[in-house]
């Protein structure tokens, strides 16, 4: 799995103000827009294109549109909604599926309670939006019905990243002849005993929208 982890000034900045926990929800939801808006355009370098003629005012210049099929952006609820603008600001075109997954806080394994994903991703290319990667047991499970589905090129983009979840993911990955990308704004030390991210940014789904039972 190729890993980008962004070195960019502004990244690092606005990922510092997310972290802070006195950062108040509408705070951390506009961060996470920038956010995913700025990895984005580091996510989208491989977006599939093909060559067009434009006219312009004076000649015609040779130029690139974005190929169709578009690409499928799938969100994972509920955090992952949050960085859904934010993507769409740059990928209008592109069709959105969506996977809604949460861990169980005992095991930590992820359970899927909703899915609206096309049937048939054959050939298409698929970007992944959740802002956490913890021990990757939500997004190699996410990954898995994509490929099952006939997706040939994944970009995860994540805000955050242990290296327990990477770990995970590239010994699942394995066996799936799919390229599957990582981009992610940070990567961080480890996971504590919960299997949060250390030192993270606590729970992205209730900082998003708030605490649920
Ligand atoms: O890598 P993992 O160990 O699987 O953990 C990461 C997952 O945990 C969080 O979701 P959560 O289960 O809290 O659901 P939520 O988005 O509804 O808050 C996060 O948004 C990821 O989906
Ligand atoms: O640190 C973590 C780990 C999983 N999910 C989160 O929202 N935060
Ligand atoms: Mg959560």
């Amino acid at each position: 799995m190729q890993v980008h982890v962004a070195d960019h000034p502004l990244i690092s900045h606005k990922l510092t103000v997310l972290r802070d926990e006195r950062t108040d929800s509408p705070t951390f939801r506009r961060l996470a827009d920038e956010l995913v808006t700025l990895l984005a355009y580091e996510a989208t370098r491989d977006v599939r294109v093909e060559a067009v003629d434009v006219t312009t005012p004076v000649a015609v210049a040779r130029g690139v549109r974005l190929s169709d099929p578009p690409p499928l952006v799938v969100p994972i609820l509920r955090a992952g909604l949050g960085m859904l603008e934010g993507m769409q600001r740059l990928l209008p075109t592109a069709e959105v599926g969506f996977l809604g997954m949460v861990r169980n806080e005992e095991t930590l394994e992820a359970v899927t309670y909703a899915e609206r994903l096309p049937d048939d991703l054959t050939g298409r290319q698929c970007y992944v939006l959740d802002p956490m990667l913890a021990t990757g047991g939500t997004l190699a499970a996410a990954i898995d019905f994509l490929v099952q589905r006939g997706a040939d090129h994944i970009t995860a983009i994540t805000l955050l990243a242990a290296p327990e979840g990477i770990a995970r993911l590239e010994s699942e990955l394995a066996t799936i002849d799919v390229p599957v990308a990582l981009v992610t704004a940070g990567l961080d030390e480890k996971l504590n005993d919960l299997g949060y991210i250390v030192p993270g940014l606590g729970d992205a789904g209730d900082r998003l929208y708030g605490v649920v039972g």
